[in-house]
């Protein structure tokens, strides 16, 4: 079973794929950091340096050639399921699980805003009217995910529990 995690920036994916993977007891497998192990650049050098659309490129390739075991959590990158066929594939491929939370919730975890080359000249007020428009737009291609879960206070126990049944029930389904 590859499990994708997918939501907004600052949703939780790196710090609950982590949490997933060891009750699983599987590797976890973060795209934006293999981004930057395989490129030897930060995101954020990365943006600069191709722009947005290398960035874009670059990841969907990641995320469709990296050699991932039979069982693994991956933590996408916030913008990875909105572009080219990548959310599609995803479900192709795996169990997708969309980590829901409301954009002033995503204000509070959002600190570390310099790594984050899209939000990382605002404040607290411009980045909640960014939150806002952006959610929207990427909502349609979140909701996709097999699961759709609220984030905000979420354990990795239940998480485990909703994907475990969620597979369960997709199996008697199809
Ligand atoms: N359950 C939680 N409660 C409180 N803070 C949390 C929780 N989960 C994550 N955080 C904090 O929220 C911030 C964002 O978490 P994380 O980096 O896992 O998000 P992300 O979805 O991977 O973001 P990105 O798309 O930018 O990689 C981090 O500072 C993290 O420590
Ligand atoms: O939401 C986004 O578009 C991004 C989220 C991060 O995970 C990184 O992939 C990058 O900062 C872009
Ligand atoms: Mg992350």
């Amino acid at each position: 079973m590859k499990v994708f995690l997918i939501g907004f920036m600052g949703c939780g994916k790196s710090t609950k794929a982590k949490q997933l993977a060891h009750r699983l007891e599987c590797p976890v497998i973060d795209l934006d950091a293999e981004i930057v192990a395989k490129s030897g650049k930060t995101i954020a050098e990365y943006f600069e340096a191709y722009g947005e659309s290398g960035f874009r490129n670059y990841e969907s390739e990641m995320l469709k050639t990296y050699p991932y075991p039979e069982t693994c959590v991956i933590a996408t990158g916030g913008g990875l399921p909105c572009f080219f066929d990548n959310m599609d594939w995803m479900n192709a491929n795996g169990e997708t699980v969309y980590l829901q939370m409301e954009p002033a919730q995503l204000v509070s975890r959002l600190h570390n805003r310099h790594k984050r080359p899209l939000i990382k000249d605002m404040d607290d007020e411009q980045l909640l009217a960014f939150i806002q428009v952006k959610l929207k737009e990427r909502d349609q291609f979140y909701t996709k995910a097999k699961l759709i879960i609220n984030a905000f206070d979420l354990d990795a126990e239940k998480l485990e529990e909703e994907i475990v049944k969620g597979k369960a029930s997709s199996v008697v389904n199809h």
